[in-house]
């Protein structure tokens, strides 16, 4: 069963098409990620779906209510679903407890036990409950706004860009403590990230937005290993593009005779992620081998790049460890483990 579902989902703003027939579908119980570049409609489609907006056309469905169609439908506070958003939006004014809080009926008896559970809940210590939001650290102020709108109960949490503020270590751990909540609580998730590498670790489903269209949507292994266009494939991570003829399961390209998936047959264009491709230092001579041109030495991952023998083609840069790193002006070899995708 669906919970939520989007129909072809159109919002203009002027001349511009923040979103351009847009359909998604997400499960109970799973996280979504949605990604795209910017300006490609993202905080248009949470808007359209918390209900701060409405389509011009298409229809959002939610646990079997109609919560719009075209601009019609329910209203935001009417629809039962969280928002976290980048900044936290936490009141200044307020207690720790009493922005937590904000969203429980007036005088709820069980108040100070939700409270505590709540703060539980996101790992913080009960004793911050007093704190005012600016003695709290960027990650702490996440983390009630996280515990502000578990309160309400909602079926639906929809996050944007909430880590985007936090520096990199702590957005991690805030990324994984957020999956727990999430998973604990049971609670379906969407969240809008510019982070590539946070939306494939964070979702079950990712979703990339390009100029208000959905280019495509399914698992993070799915569109990382088979992404429907060149562009989708570097905006997912770095990713070697080689021109390659295509016969019987084979393309022959600027890396030699290299498996594929496809049963395309022709010529096409491959990809291949870096870390499918090795770096054999084994004496190559300057007509058959690669050149290193460049090491950048990046602590655990370093870039090597190498240039072929086809100088019409970009170097090929590749991620390797930092245990022998080939020397400057080596002649290598490049190996490829698995199959390149084709772009037919
Ligand atoms: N209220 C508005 N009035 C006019 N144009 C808008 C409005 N909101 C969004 N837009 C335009 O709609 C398009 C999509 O905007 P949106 O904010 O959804 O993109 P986004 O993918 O979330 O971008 P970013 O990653 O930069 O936040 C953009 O061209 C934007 O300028």
């Amino acid at each position: 069963m669906t919970l939520l579902h989007l129909e072809t989902i159109s919002k203009r703003y002027g001349p511009v098409a923040a979103l351009d027939g847009v359909s998604l579908s997400v499960e109970p119980d799973s996280r979504t990620a949605v990604v795209g570049p910017s300006g490609s409609g993202k905080s248009t489609l949470l808007r359209i779906i918390a209900g701060f907006e409405f389509p011009d056309r298409g229809i959002v469905r939610f646990d079997g209510k109609q919560f719009a169609e075209g601009p019609a439908g329910v209203p935001a506070h009417k629809r039962g679903i969280g928002i976290v958003s980048q900044d936290g939006a936490l009141f200044p004014h307020l207690s720790v407890a009493d922005n937590i809080a904000f969203g429980f009926a007036r005088g709820a008896p069980d108040r100070a036990r939700r409270i505590a559970d709540l703060l539980d809940m996101v790992e913080l210590d009960g004793a911050m409950a007093t704190r005012r939001p600016h003695q709290l650290s960027g990650g702490q102020q996440q983390r009630v706004a996280l515990a502000r709108a578990l309160g309400r109960r909602p079926q639906l949490m929809l996050l944007d860009e909430p880590f985007s503020a936090l520096d990199t270590g702590l957005r991690e751990t805030m990324r994984k403590a957020v999956v727990r909540v999430l998973q604990t609580a049971g609670i379906t998730a969407i969240l809008v990230t510019h982070d590539q590498t946070e939306a494939l670790s964070f979702a079950d489903q990712v979703a990339v937005l390009r100029e208000g269209r959905l280019v495509q949507a399914g698992s993070p292994q799915t569109l990382y290993q088979h992404p429907r266009d060149p562009e989708t494939a570097r905006f997912l991570g770095d990713a070697v593009l080689l021109p390659a003829t295509v016969t019987n399961g084979f393309a022959d390209c600027a890396l030699g005779r290299v498996p594929v998936e496809s049963g395309h047959a022709g010529k096409a264009e491959i990809m291949l992620r870096p870390e499918q491709i090795s770096i054999v230092v084994d004496g190559a001579t300057p007509q058959e081998g690669g050149r290193v041109v460049d090491v950048q030495f990046g602590g655990a991952v370093c870039t090597v790049a190498v240039a072929l023998p086809d100088i019409a083609l970009p170097p090929i840069l590749i991620k390797t460890s930092s245990i022998a790193l080939p020397a400057l002006g080596a002649l290598v070899h490049l190996g490829v483990t698995g199959k390149a995708h084709v772009f037919a």
